[in-house]
């Protein structure tokens, strides 16, 4: 049985109100919650890293006690639900409270090595911070959150985990797209692991709301808890050095999204991790054809605020929010600014290796700018699909360019020649500039591999699988989920998960529209 030692709840001021009813909650960091019991709880799938991760056995988790605890229909000893209190920015403006609407953190496991994971539910059922929903998560959302956060971890890029996907046997009611439609939908619940699930929202709350104590209390405990590293720090400088941990980790987070291709969808400060994790898998989405405007997220459509290319942006923005917040306990500009420009530094510095790397350069040069912005101005005119693309680029030979090694990557026939003029003079360039670099090409090619992922999971996938998961069958969540564990290895038989977007998904809802409503 793991060890629970529930710090969270233990060391922040928690809520005296113990009854299960919406409300504004202050001067306190969590309210005790039980999930809400349902009909029909059922394992439906689990990742072995994180059961090993927590020192569980497959015997374990398919055991009733544990099935019961992760559905919500009771708990392991040691675990003592409660959700949290956060406000947010929500699509530039303040939203206030929040807080844990339907996510129920069952306590943290500490294992044999000292690792810390808490444990939390999502679609557990209502809490005080549910304001006018259900508390519930529908098994489509669940399936994308699921099978994202550990194909996200197997790509290398920092990630919530999941342990467990539950199917309820209850129904949940979704409208999809808001449009006066709304279904009956299998309801399903995520366990999500993570070290810390301490979002910025956490802290702008208690600023917002002029609560210096509460702000000041959780701050020294994030930092006591989470960021050892600064055990040490004289006490005056750590707050500074803190927010520039914070904006180092951001910028290196948001630095991966984009070499893979990753887009949030939701980058509310509500859904900004303080420990620079992706957290909160709802409208996200895969870019196939590369397009910096691209936003998989139909609420956001016609601002596009949090498309592909802005991401960087908005990650700094938000930032900015989190410096605001901190301000009240340290009024000195200086330590906020000096914070973000180390963000821009950092995500300058990552970015540029993360582009010399996919394009397997041995390193950033100035003098490539110019190829990349060609190309990527390319590649969206002629809407080519940004993962086959870098995989196939790995495969020319630069003292012998062949540009029809490129064309798997074209969603149009018709763009492609139109633009292959263009691009056979790009071709040419890179070619000379990868000669000139006089890497040898072997290890070049190893290089670009391991950067360049050949799995992803791309929309289309997402959704076939949910579409059987829906029809009773989980075979292709567990064949996508070993397959996204090997992301850059070519994986023979596995072809069919590199291929492009099907012409069926470009308008299908959930391939390449997703909603908030999940
Ligand atoms: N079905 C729901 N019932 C209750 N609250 C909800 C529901 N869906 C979302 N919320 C709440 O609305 C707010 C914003 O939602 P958002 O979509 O960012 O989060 P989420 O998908 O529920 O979860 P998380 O950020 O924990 O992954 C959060 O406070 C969230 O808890
Ligand atoms: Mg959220």
């Amino acid at each position: 049985m793991p060890t629970f030692d529930n710090r969270f709840l233990r060391d922040l001021p928690g809520d005296p109100d113990t009854t299960n009813q919406l409300r504004q909650v202050y001067g306190a960091c969590w309210s005790r919650v039980m999930p809400t019991s349902v009909s029909a709880p059922k394992l439906l799938a689990y990742s072995s890293e994180m059961l090993q991760a927590l020192g569980l056995s497959d015997e374990d988790i398919n055991s009733p006690a544990w099935v019961n605890a992760l559905g919500g229909n009771g708990l392991i000893p040691g675990m003592e639900p409660y959700a949290m209190c956060y406000g947010g920015h929500q699509f530039g403006n303040w939203a206030g409270q929040l807080g844990d609407g339907r996510a129920i953190s069952l306590g943290e496991v500490v294992n044999s090595q000292g690792q810390r994971w808490e444990l939390q539910l999502k679609g557990a059922g209502v809490t005080p911070y549910s304001r006018m929903a259900d508390g519930r998560a529908v098994l489509r959302s669940s399936v994308r959150e699921f099978l994202c956060s550990e194909a996200m971890h197997h790509l290398g890029i920092p990630t919530t985990r999941a342990l467990s996907l539950v199917q309820t046997g209850d129904v949940v009611i979704r409208d999809m797209f808001y449009n006066g439609n709304p279904q009956a939908e299998k309801g399903a619940i995520v366990c999500r692991v993570s070290p810390s699930f301490i979002r910025f929202g956490n802290f702008e709350i208690f600023a917002m709301r002029q609560d210096k104590q509460t702000l000041k209390t959780l701050v020294d405990f994030t930092i006591n808890r989470d960021f050892p590293e600064l055990a040490d720090f004289p006490e005056d400088e750590r707050l500074a050095e803190w927010f520039a941990i914070v904006c180092v980790r951001t910028a290196r987070l948001v630095a991966h999204w984009m070499r893979v291709g990753f887009v949030h969808g939701v980058m509310n400060t509500d859904n900004m991790s303080i420990l620079g994790l992706t957290i909160d898998y709802g409208p996200y989405g895969w870019v196939d054809n590369f397009d910096p405007g691209w936003t998989p997220n139909t609420t956001d459509a016609a601002g596009r605020r949090y498309c592909f290319g802005r991401q960087p942006e908005i990650a700094r923005w938000n930032l900015e929010r989190l410096a605001q917040a901190l301000y009240a306990l340290k009024p000195e500009r200086e330590i906020y600014d000096e914070g973000l420009m180390l963000f821009d530094q950092a995500y300058n510095k990552e970015w540029g290796a993360v582009l010399a790397a996919k394009f397997g350069f041995s390193q950033w040069r100035d003098e490539y700018e110019p190829l990349f912005t060609e190309v990527f101005d390319l590649m969206t005119q002629a809407e080519i699909d940004m993962t086959e693309f870098f995989r196939k680029l790995a495969l020319v030979e630069a003292t012998q360019p062949d540009l029809g090694i490129l064309q798997s990557a074209s969603y149009s026939d018709a763009l492609w020649e139109t633009f292959k003029p263009r691009f056979s003079d790009w071709l040419k360039q890179y070619s000379q500039a990868t000669v000139a670099d006089g890497r040898d090409p072997i290890a070049r090619k190893d290089a670009m591999n391991r950067v360049n992922p050949r799995y992803v999971l791309r929309n289309y996938l997402a959704q076939q699988a949910i579409d059987l998961a829906d029809a009773g069958d989980n075979s292709l969540i567990e064949e996508l989920l070993e397959v996204l564990r090997h992301p850059y290895d070519e994986q023979l038989g596995k072809e069919r998960f590199a291929a492009l977007r099907p012409d069926w998904a470009k308008h299908k809802a959930g391939c390449s529209m997703l909603s908030c409503s999940s």
